[in-house]
């Protein structure tokens, strides 16, 4: 059942899925998943090891397909070169297979590369603004490898808002990140809140995020267990982390590819 507030319901959503089911192959794992996401929202995803976020991530982002049911980005049910445009995705870190020797510029850079999205002239120049806006731009030279875990991951939002995305999607941003750079990270995602920017997170704590947060969704064996507005969790916030917590122990990586949106 999609529960919207009554603001949001007046707007049309940016993304919008519908009874979306997914498959590796005859498994089954993601099952009748709903949700709504509007501009300037925050929408966490939660749940145990293996529950399916990472799936619903690779599902959104027009990686793997869909059984059954309807993904809807900025008003269009196809997904295209053009929505890839306006989709930023941030991984956890850059893969061996993304050029890890590279620059942060170069990584920045990169986000501007793909069929039919941006052509050469001009990257360096936004290349060079999206890492100011992470406050990264002093350490444009820096091989992405000689960065600490919280630089490496601005870089990598520097990398996702150098498109200008209406889209933001991060993949358990507040792993391996100190306090200080989760801080950084939640005021970067405000400013890009305020913009207008609908993000997704996956999530296994709200940590410091919270205060962005606008919606939950809860994930238990691929399928949606809680959905709605952060507000109507207060009573339960902590259970619900607690409980997120205690499943997932360590965090592992993202099965899904850096740089190739
Ligand atoms: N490429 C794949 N082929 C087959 N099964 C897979 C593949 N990737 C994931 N799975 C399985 O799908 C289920 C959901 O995995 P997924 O990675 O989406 O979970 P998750 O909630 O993101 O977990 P985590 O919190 O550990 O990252 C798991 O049972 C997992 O083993």
């Amino acid at each position: 059942m999609i529960q919207k507030s009554s603001d949001s319901a007046r707007r049309a959503p940016l993304v919008s899925a519908r009874s979306v089911s997914a498959s590796y192959e005859t498994t089954q794992i993601l099952k009748d998943i709903s949700f709504d996401l509007h501009e300037s929202e925050v929408l966490a995803i939660l749940g145990p090891n293996g529950c399916g976020k990472s799936t619903l991530l690779k599902v959104l982002l027009g990686i793997l397909a869909k059984d059954h049911g309807q993904v809807t980005y900025f008003g269009d049910q196809k997904w295209r070169p053009r929505t890839a445009k306006q989709v930023g995705y941030v991984p956890q870190r850059l893969t061996q297979g993304a050029g890890i020797s590279a620059t942060a510029l170069e990584v920045v850079e990169s986000g501007l590369a793909g069929p039919g999205l941006w052509g050469q002239r001009g990257r360096r120049t936004r290349a060079l603004a999206a890492l100011e806006q992470v406050g990264m731009a002093e350490h444009y030279h820096r091989p992405v490898t000689k960065l600490s875990g919280g630089q490496h991951q601005r870089v990598l939002i520097a990398r996702a808002l150098v498109r200008e995305p209406k889209l933001l999607v991060m993949d358990e941003p507040l792993a391996g990140i100190d306090s200080a750079s989760a801080h950084q990270l939640a005021q970067i995602l405000e400013k890009q809140k305020a913009a207008g920017t609908g993000i997704i997170l996956v999530l296994h704590d709200l940590g410091c995020l919270e205060s962005i947060i606008d919606q939950l969704l809860i994930l238990e064996a691929g399928q949606v267990v809680e959905y709605g507005p952060l507000a109507d969790f207060a009573d339960r916030k902590q259970q619900i982390t607690a409980h997120a917590h205690a499943l997932c122990g360590e965090t592992e990586a993202s099965h899904l590819p850096g740089g190739h949106l």
